[in-house]
């Protein structure tokens, strides 16, 4: 009896014993150098739970803050499973972005994009579904091939909406965003074909950054059935078009090869999964900051008026020329306030990472290693930085007077990152916006100003983006600004 007790005590010593020095393994990673300081948290957990608090989405999270206060602008910690860096130093953030090629994203969410996710396979792939993306979504593309897309199928929508008194700017933004992509990447798609597609969107669970358990009934299982799902609509329209001679649209038949002069360079599975990945980011993207930009319009009357005086000179412009009523190139052009208002929008609402890496080879940060295998998250806190932006928490559209409004990206700028993983979508996105906004200031409008903007990695809307809808505006024949 004795024999066996004395057994457990020894089994549970060691299992005690392993378990501590598993925690301490934990805590205190190693490197060849010195790791930047922080801390590591619960095994596995990390500081997950605290990081992914709700925040304002015009504010940095308090998670950040404080490390920041306790261990300056670049810090570990583990997330997701994942170990981590997390820098909030442009310059870094730019090396980084610049020297580091993988995506970063934690193993456990990069199994949810698929095995065949060409983000993560070859550099050349990689480079070739980028070329094939900036011939339709750079501004070449843009001004020939989606403008007059986007402009009609905004006004359609926003027509349905005004007939019901108002409209979600998420959802709506979401599903002009859909249709104009859908189009363009797939061309001409079967009414069916693409109400199974939007099924699986609405599927699609929301806030999927959290921990990836696939279990049945968990948002994530619901993500990846829905993915399997789309997956397979794409492809059995691919298959059908090929075997039937039918038009494939033109952003497939140059991603696989198909247009003249060209060689197939991925199968068809790699640019299904591409497709899925490229709706996913964009989806997720673009009408959050489209609809904070409304609220945060709603909520700045003098902003509001600036942008009736744009928007009423282009419609006034358009009836003394008496030209069919749709937005051309030009009038965007011309939206020199509307895309002030962007590009502040876009530098407020800059509260989350925007370079992401996996760091490929061991990087020396000044005294710090950054070992090879760790996740690097980049924070724009320059966006922040009251040397930079005066008064920065201000929603001040008229900082960017005189600015160069083009630019995607600057020492000061950086919402949609940089480096070889810059932003495919920056000019669509931008577009979309100012067209979106150009045709809500055909009616009276506003948003509920109980309406909330939070951030929990991605922007949320917890009671919704309702703009109200009052009727049709009176033209502002007042000179701009
Ligand atoms: C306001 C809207 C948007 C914001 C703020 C945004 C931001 C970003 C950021 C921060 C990255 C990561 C860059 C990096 O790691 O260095 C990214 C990547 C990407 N974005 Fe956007 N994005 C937006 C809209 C869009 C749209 C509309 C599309 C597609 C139509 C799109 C397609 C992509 C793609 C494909 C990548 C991955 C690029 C690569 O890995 O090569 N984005 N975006």
């Amino acid at each position: 009896m004795v024999e066996v007790y004395e057994f457990w005590t020894v089994i549970v010593s060691l299992i005690v014993v392993k378990l501590c020095h598993l925690i301490y393994k934990w805590s205190n990673p190693t490197t060849n150098g010195k790791l930047p300081p922080g801390s590591m948290g619960f095994p596995i957990i990390g500081e997950t739970f605290e990081f992914m608090i709700s925040h304002d989405a015009c504010q940095f999270p308090e998670f950040v803050k404080k490390k920041i206060l306790r261990h300056g602008p670049l810090f570990r910690t583990s997330l997701f499973g994942a170990k981590i860096i997390i820098s909030t130093d442009i310059g870094l953030n730019m090396e980084i972005a610049k020297t580091n090629h993988i995506p970063g994203m934690p193993k456990s969410l990069a199994r949810l994009f698929g095995e065949n996710n060409l983000f993560v396979q070859s550099k050349e792939s990689h480079k070739h579904v980028r070329s094939v993306t900036t011939q339709f979504l750079g501004s070449q593309g843009l001004k020939l091939g989606m403008i007059r897309d986007m402009d009609l199928v905004t006004r359609t929508h926003m027509e349905i909406g005004a007939r019901n008194g108002g409209f979600d700017a998420k959802e709506t933004a979401s599903k002009i965003l859909m249709e104009c992509l859908a189009k363009r990447v797939m061309g001409e798609i079967e009414p069916e074909v693409a109400k199974e597609l939007t099924k699986c969107w609405i599927h699609f669970p929301k806030g999927w950054f959290r921990f990836s358990w696939n279990i049945p009934g968990t948002g994530v299982y619901r993500m990846i059935k829905a993915r399997e799902q789309m997956m397979k609509i794409l492809k059995d329209t691919v298959f059908k078009r090929r075997a039937s001679g039918e038009d494939l649209g033109e952003f497939f038949s140059v991603m696989f090869g198909d247009m003249e002069g060209g060689a197939v360079k991925i199968s068809v599975e790699e640019a299904v999964e591409y497709i899925f990945i490229f709706f996913l980011i964009s989806n997720e993207s673009t009408p959050n900051v489209l609809a904070a930009t409304v609220k945060l319009i709603s909520d700045n009357p003098k902003v509001m008026q600036e942008l009736k005086r744009e928007h009423d000179r282009i419609f006034r412009g358009r009836n003394e020329k008496e030209t069919e009523a749709d937005l051309t190139w030009e009038d965007y052009k011309s939206m020199t306030f509307t895309q002030m208002v962007i590009n502040e929008s876009l530098r407020l609402t800059s509260t989350a990472p925007t370079v992401l890496r996996i760091i490929d080879h061991e990087f020396q940060a000044g005294d710090y290693t950054i070992p090879a295998g760790w996740l690097f998250m980049g924070y724009p806190n320059v966006h922040y930085n009251p040397e930079k932006y005066d008064d920065p928490l201000a929603f001040n559209p008229w900082r960017w007077k005189e600015k160069d409004l083009t630019a995607i990206l600057s020492k000061t700028f950086i919402p949609f990152g940089a480096g070889s993983r810059l932003c495919l979508g920056a000019d669509f996105a931008k577009l979309m916006t100012a067209t979106f906004i150009h045709n809500l200031f055909r009616y009276r409008w506003s948003m509920k100003t109980e309406t909330t903007v939070l951030r929990r990695i991605i922007l949320m809307f917890p009671g919704g983006s309702d703009i109200q809808i009052s009727g049709e505006t009176e033209m502002d024949n007042s000179s701009g600004y």
